[in-house]
């Protein structure tokens, strides 16, 4: 049908859940299922979400907000504005080429991508698709059984350039993903895990030994896979702990920082610090891992409330709008990642549906700055926001 004149709208997604109902439509049942799915009952999916409902902007007015700074340092890295993306896994079964797109999108967005141990492209390809290391990347590390296999895989994203390793520590096993029980997700053949050592040649036909063991429904296969995979060292370690893990990564890298991914509670924070961790990134795995726990949002208020600073605060977890971002940086984040609307992006048109991803969230950041009164990242303060008071009328300040 022909366009009339008043239809200036070119159909352009111009919203991140307006991405997501299209890569719905795009992508295959099974994958689409695993990409949005969670643990058991997706409480904590759904929490992720409310909980920026329950926050409200208590903005300031009439302070010149002609000029709006929304950039973010990291480790000394500037970039244009505080999202990034987080890792995950299988870019490839998204769309184009996978995380090379993504790679290319944040190198021209001027932001940070961390890449998934579970990656489907190798870790030097992503740093050549993002312009070499002055991009100033992460890689995230699933810590393997097999340490002398760990401590290969860190040396090679050394020199491949990455700046610091983002350990995940919520996954000592696969959380009960009801969707990926029902279909399991097997990667079709092209496909494979270049950063992890496989030497199982039939790989990409079967599914892989983390998603076997979610497959157990009793004691004894949940043994024998255990059994299977230490042998080959293909799980991620279920042993690892404060005390151990951090020097041990530390003692294999001379150049990167070790930030630890997955943190929820203060007590955790502060043994994360204790632990000479660079960074914490405050997150529930998008859901996926334990379910019931807190949105993430509500943890970052405790994590930064007992790391007073003494490291940078990351979080991720249900952030679709700028707004979303403005919430999390007035409660004392210092970045924000997104990890299923970069996805939804890339499925929409590769590296540019990415970009136009992070320039929705950029945009109403900044308008969302500019509406609050705040001309830069320092001057969102935690006093720009409230909760609706349950004992009374009105809104409670945070
Ligand atoms: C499909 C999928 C795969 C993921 N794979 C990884 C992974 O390999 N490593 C990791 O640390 N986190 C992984 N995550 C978690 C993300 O890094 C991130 O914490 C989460 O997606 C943030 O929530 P959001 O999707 O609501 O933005 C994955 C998430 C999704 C949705
Ligand atoms: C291979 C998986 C452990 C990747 C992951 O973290 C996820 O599916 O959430």
């Amino acid at each position: 049908m022909a366009k009339t004149d008043l239809e200036v709208h070119d159909d352009k997604p111009l919203t991140i859940a307006e991405f997501e109902a299209i890569a719905k439509t795009k992508l295959k049942q099974q994958v689409w299922d695993y990409y949005v799915s969670g643990a058991e009952d997706q409480i904590s999916i759904q929490r992720n979400r409310e909980a920026f409902t329950r926050l409200i902007i208590r903005p300031r007015v009439f302070r010149d907000v002609t000029k709006i700074d929304t950039a973010a340092t990291l480790f000394g890295k500037e970039y244009a504005f505080p999202v990034g993306i987080s890792p995950s896994a299988y870019q490839k079964l998204v769309g184009g080429d996978g995380e090379l797109d993504v790679a290319r999108a944040a190198t021209g967005r001027k932001t940070l991508m961390i890449l998934s141990t579970n990656a489907t492209c190798s870790c030097e390809d992503v740093i050549d698709a993002a312009g070499g290391p002055d991009a100033h990347f992460w890689f995230q590390l699933y810590v393997s059984q097999n340490r002398e296999k760990s401590a290969r895989l860190i040396r090679r994203v050394e020199a491949a350039g990455y700046k610091a390793l983002a350990v995940t520590v919520d996954t000592p096993v696969l959380g009960n993903r009801i969707n990926e029980r029902k279909t399991q997700l097997i990667l079709p053949a092209p496909l494979s895990l270049p950063n992890m050592e496989d030497t199982d040649p039939d790989r990409s036909k079967k599914p892989s030994l983390n998603r076997e063991l979610l497959q157990a429904t009793n004691r004894q296969e949940a043994d024998r896979v255990q059994e299977a995979a230490r042998e080959r060292g293909l799980l991620n370690d279920p042993s690892l702990t404060w005390n151990e893990t951090i020097p041990w990564i530390r003692k294999q890298t001379s150049t990167m920082k070790v930030v630890v991914k997955g943190v929820m509670t203060a007590e955790d924070a502060l043994l994360a610090v204790e632990g000479g961790a660079d960074a914490i990134v405050v997150s529930n795995h998008g859901g996926r891992q334990l379910d019931g726990v807190s949105s993430t949002v509500e943890a970052l208020v405790e994590v930064v409330d007992a790391v007073k600073g003494r490291v940078p605060v990351l979080v991720d977890g249900g952030i679709t709008r700028g707004s979303d971002v403005f919430k999390c940086l007035a409660l004392g984040a210092d970045f924000c990642l997104v990890g299923r609307p970069a996805l939804w992006g890339l499925a929409y048109d590769g590296r540019r549906g990415v970009e136009m991803v992070l320039d929705i969230l950029e945009r109403e950041l900044s308008r969302t700055m500019a509406l609050s009164g705040a001309r830069n990242l320092q001057e969102i303060q935690r006093g720009m926001l409230g909760v609706e008071r349950r004992d009374g009328f009105g809104i409670a300040k945070l």
